[in-house]
């Protein structure tokens, strides 16, 4: 893996995955967005990944039209590189979830490299009040929930979106999910720098113990060797633990509310820029330093 000085720090601001009912700290109007988008890019995050939401229910919403209601105004506000989702929903259709990146040309997509079941019922035991109807049943229908990226599917986002020069965060939920981005590779449809979005602790893709973590680690080392840049995300409760696990190995780290709500064991984080402010302090603790912006766009070849 290319020798590297700083630790990019991603932000994902609200997601698709927790629900406004879990807490609420979570983003879900325009406005929401913005302010905690831009202060989560003031308090380090140099790449701010995006979802938008229904601004009355909270559901999910790949619109555009929503999406145009925040882009902008954190567009103007800050210097963060803009990662918008190609995941949307695991509820929705490709064609859906890839709307808005290939409509708004951002300089980056997340992009999931393959299909998994994806558990989220195991919050219903935590979880148990909601304002609205939608919440449960995101839930509840997540025990027979494929999340669909077929080949075809993750060729399909890498055609649309690499022709306006869109690079890509290759989230890879399993060991699998890097042989399946090598493949792509190997046939020329993806070129590197990579960015390999490590994704831990979702229930269908591995889980969270620091033996998972190297094991991603070493097989993306044997299959990209230097042409990759390794980022992490650990899913609720091991958020802190595997970002610290990963930057002392190198690695680049995500955090923010879409992919945990917690500051702390039982602890509702109460803004995106906590838990950045967090991370920080624990990369400082080990003498590293953050990347700026531009830093993480020249790291990843980004089209600025
Ligand atoms: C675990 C994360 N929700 C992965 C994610 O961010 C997917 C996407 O937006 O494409
Ligand atoms: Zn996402």
């Amino acid at each position: 893996m290319a020798s590297r000085k700083k630790v990019i720090i991603t932000c994902a601001v609200t997601g698709a995955i927790h629900t406004p009912s879990m807490s609420e700290y979570l983003p879900v109007t325009p406005e929401e967005i913005t302010e905690s988008a831009v202060a989560a890019a003031e308090a380090g995050a140099a790449i701010l990944h995006l979802h938008a939401r229904d601004p009355e229910t909270g559901r999910p919403t790949q619109d555009p039209k929503v999406f145009e209601r925040f882009l902008p105004n954190i567009k103007q506000a800050t210097n963060a590189a803009i990662n918008l989702t190609t995941g949307g929903s695991p509820h929705m259709s490709v064609e859906e979830r890839m709307r808005p990146a290939v409509l708004f040309k951002p300089e980056i997509a997340s992009l999931n490299m393959g299909s998994m079941n994806f558990g989220l019922f195991p919050m219903l035991e935590r979880h148990t009040s909601f304002k609205h109807a939608w919440e449960r049943e995101h839930l509840e229908k997540s025990f027979d929930l494929v999340f669909k990226n077929t080949f075809s599917d993750i060729e399909k986002i890498m055609t649309a979106c690499g022709a306006n020069g869109t690079r890509f965060e290759c989230e890879c939920y399993d060991i699998s999910h890097l042989y399946n981005l090598r493949n792509f590779v190997d046939r020329g449809i993806i070129e590197g720098p990579l960015f390999v979005q490590s994704v831990f602790g979702i229930l269908g893709g591995i889980g969270g113990h620091p033996e998972d973590v190297l094991h991603m680690r070493r097989t993306a080392d044997r299959l990209f060797g230097d042409g990759y840049r390794w980022s992490v995300l650990g899913a609720g409760s091991n958020q802190m633990r595997i970002a610290a696990q990963a930057a002392s190995m190198g690695g680049n780290i995500r955090v923010g509310l879409e992919d945990s709500l917690w500051i702390g064991p039982g602890a509702l984080a109460q803004s995106n820029a906590d838990q950045v402010s967090k991370a920080r302090e624990l990369l400082a603790g080990l003498s590293i330093d953050v990347a700026t912006p531009d830093e993480a766009r020249e790291m990843l070849g980004l089209k600025g």
